[in-house]
């Protein structure tokens, strides 16, 4: 199973990406698509690259405003694999805008 990353290790992570923010609890970003199809369209995509990866984030879907939002459930919390997801999402995001 994966470790929980520390605070140090999540902050030096964020570091890294631009949209998230969060402790070793989790990491959450928000998205605003064109339109609510638009956003559902980006959460499908992200839907199919979790099951390739068999890693899931936790998803809120309000009108074309997406929050995702990864931490690792088996090992209590924030783990390299989120951000490994995290990275999949902002290209998804990226190709969607
Ligand atoms: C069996 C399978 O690997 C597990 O259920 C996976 C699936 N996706 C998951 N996703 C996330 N975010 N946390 C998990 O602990 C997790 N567990």
């Amino acid at each position: 199973m994966a470790d929980v990353l520390t605070a140090e290790a999540v902050e030096q992570e964020l570091g890294g990406l631009s949209g998230w923010s969060g402790d070793p609890t989790g990491i959450n970003r928000s998205v605003e698509l064109a339109s609510f199809p638009a956003a559902i369209a980006v959460v499908d995509r992200v839907a199919v690259t979790a099951e390739e990866i068999d890693h899931h984030p936790d998803i809120d879907i309000r009108w074309r405003t997406v929050t995702f939002r990864c931490v690792t459930h088996s090992a209590g919390g924030v783990t390299r694999r989120d951000f490994d997801l995290a990275r999949r999402i902002d290209e998804i995001v990226r190709s969607a805008r």
